[in-house]
């Protein structure tokens, strides 16, 4: 029996909110369960509103966080196992993160390529520039970048699209199982959106690497997902083959959700937002 490579069981996270009279709890992802095989490498979304619970999903499938219920199992390891310095640089050997604004990942007054070099030293054991240089290249070269052309650039010097790619470069250095991408296309340019979500679908088919996407945004997670799941205030509202849910969502947030890919007609657009916005608050 294949053992899967991400079991989600029965997920909780809480937060404490408020002062210390008025303290409130709020549950930020509520008894959420789900698996990814080992075996068939998959792009998974994860969608919702802000505040649906995505980050904190996130985050707990990095490690970052660690659940009040349930729990995480990669690769047959309980996420909330993993204590010591070298436990968790193997789990980051096989499980890396993408993030939103790729501005925010590099320090404007460091040279992109550095963190290449940084990255491939430290998960890679490349420890001669040479052979970081190589590891760079090689990661480069899959995002349709090279380090020649990278080389010595400061972050503002790159397009968001180019830096994102550069992300992406980053993370696959340690040839990982599973990328974690929390809104990598948000702050990128439209124009450019549809060639970094293309980007994953070649690292899921080329590198047989799965991916968790999250995404607020419904119709590049029909574009390229496998498997979707819908979440709206920390629960799993829909669930299944993406396709599937988001040609026919039932669920009446998702149809909100739906929806709110606004038509370019001002007209439609205006009434489609007023249909959103009954249907979210009459849920
Ligand atoms: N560290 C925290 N402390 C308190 N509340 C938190 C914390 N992190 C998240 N929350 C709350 O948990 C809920 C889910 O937040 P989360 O960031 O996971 O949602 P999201 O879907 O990723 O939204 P966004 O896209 O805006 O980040 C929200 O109500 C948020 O305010």
């Amino acid at each position: 029996m294949s053992q899967n490579l991400l079991e989600l069981d029965h997920v909780t996270k809480r937060y404490g909110v408020g002062g210390l009279f008025s303290r409130q709890s709020i549950t930020a992802v509520n008894d959420v369960s789900f698996s990814l095989a080992s075996d068939t490498p998959e792009i998974f979304a994860i969608v919702g509103e802000s505040g649906s619970g995505k980050s904190t999903m996130a985050k707990m499938i990095l490690g970052n966080e660690v659940p009040d219920g349930g729990r995480l199992v990669f690769d047959g390891t309980d996420i909330g196992t993993i204590r010591t310095r070298a436990q968790r640089e193997a789990f980051m050997t096989r499980v890396q993160p993408v993030f939103q604004n790729p501005f925010e990942a590099f320090n404007p007054l460091t040279h992109v390529d550095t963190y290449l070099y940084a990255t491939a030293r430290r998960f890679t054991g490349a420890d001669t520039r040479a052979q970081q240089e190589i590891k760079a290249d090689e990661a480069l070269q899959r995002v349709g970048l090279s380090l020649a052309e990278l080389k010595g650039r400061f972050s503002h010097e790159l397009s968001g699209g180019q830096l994102q790619r550069v992300a992406v470069a980053r993370a696959l250095i340690p040839s990982p199982k599973l990328i974690v991408a929390d809104e990598p296309v948000s702050m990128v340019d439209a124009s450019l959106r549809m060639s970094i979500v293309n980007l994953f679908r070649s690292l899921r088919d080329e590198l047989k690497v799965s991916i968790i996407y999250i995404t607020h945004d419904l119709a590049t997670a029909y574009y390229i997902s496998d498997r979707v799941i819908i979440m709206q205030k920390g629960v799993v509202i829909e669930s299944g083959g993406a396709r599937a849910v988001l040609d026919n969502p039932t669920h009446p947030y998702s149809i909100a959700l739906k929806n709110a890919v606004l038509p370019p007609d001002p007209k439609a657009a205006a009434a489609a937002i007023r249909q959103r916005r009954a249907l979210v608050e009459g849920v």
